[in-house]
């Protein structure tokens, strides 16, 4: 269990995390999400004491990471997959950490084999790929069997089997009670993986909720509706300006700013015949973007082609 209560970090002028309130419980994959700089990497660096709240508190089971007797058998942490010892090789690096904590030689042999690094385990980690390299840092947060894991970014790098093992492990290690804390930029996966979610912005967090509280809570943008008089239908449909209509294909339109039930009466009270009608499904992206609309500091321009218009 982590237990974050009013955590603030300043840099300077720069406000980082600002007063972050949250629980992440066992038994549940908790995912991080949020823009750029919103403060996810600084909040996890805290929560194993590699910085220092400015006020605050963020506690481990219930005590300080540093309080801790023996912190690898608490939290494993992947923060920064390349913070390793270039020269050495992936097994003299998780047996350096190892002897940190009296782990044992067969516990290293373990985690070399779930995490599929056996065939690698004598190479130098500096000539890893970056999908090894998060290997071999998620087999580093292994190594005390913790009961509490946070990991940023585990996926990033990795190659659609490595991420289907990820999702797999992670939701293994929650189903045994662990607490499992992630951040990750890729919506789908984490859709896949967590059960939960925080989502902050601007050192703040926006939302903590179940990822299908969250989905449902997103407004529907649009509905789509299939129908062989669609030039008609989308006449008598913007009589009301609130309503806009887009063509998707000579038989379909993607309907925003009203329900299915009130297209359906539209068509109905002008004698246009439906062959479909449903809502768009709101992805955890939409509902993602929704809620950190306002949030999101490095937006990009749009590109020409978006700007032109094509939809
Ligand atoms: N050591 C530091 N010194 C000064 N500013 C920092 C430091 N670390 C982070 N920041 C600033 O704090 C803010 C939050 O950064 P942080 O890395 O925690 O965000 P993040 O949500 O992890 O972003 P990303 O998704 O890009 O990884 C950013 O504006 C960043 O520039």
């Amino acid at each position: 269990m982590i237990e974050a209560t009013g955590l603030t970090k300043r840099y300077g002028a720069r406000t980082a995390v600002d007063g972050m309130t949250f629980t992440v419980r066992p038994g549940t994959v908790t995912g991080f999400l949020g823009p750029n700089g919103a403060g996810k990497s600084t909040t996890m660096r805290m929560v194993v004491g590699l910085d220092r709240p400015t006020s605050g508190t963020v506690t481990v089971n219930g005590k300080h990471y540093a309080r801790h007797r023996a912190p690898l058998g608490e939290v494993g942490a992947l923060l920064d997959a390349k913070a390793v010892h270039s020269g050495r090789s992936a097994r003299s690096h998780l047996l350096a950490q190892a002897a940190t904590h009296g782990i044992g030689r067969r516990r290293v042999d373990e985690v070399v084999e779930m995490t599929g690094l056996a065939p690698v385990a004598g190479k130098r980690a500096g000539t890893f790929s970056l999908g090894m390299g998060q290997r071999l840092g998620i087999a580093a947060a292994l190594l005390g069997d913790p009961q509490t894991l946070i990991l940023d970014e585990p996926v990033n790098g990795l190659d659609p089997e490595g991420v289907l093992w990820v999702r797999h492990l992670l939701r293994g290690l929650a189903a045994e009670g662990r607490t499992v804390f992630l951040s990750s930029h890729l919506m789908t996966e984490m859709a896949l993986t967590a059960d939960h979610l925080i989502v902050v912005g601007r050192g703040r967090v926006i939302a903590d909720a179940p990822v299908s509280e969250i989905v449902a809570r997103a407004q529907t943008t649009a509905v789509q509706v299939r129908t062989p008089s669609a030039a008609q239908l989308a006449a008598v449909l913007t009589r009301d300006p609130g309503v806009v209509v887009a063509s998707v294909a000579h038989d379909v339109l993607e309907v925003t700013g009203s329900t299915p039930p009130a297209v359906a009466a539209v068509a109905a009270a002008a004698g246009l015949v439906l062959h479909g009608l449903a809502p768009v499904e709101t992805s955890l992206e939409d509902a993602y973007m929704q809620l950190t609309a306002d949030a999101v500091e490095y937006r990009s321009a749009p590109s020409h082609a978006a700007a032109g218009g094509r939809r």
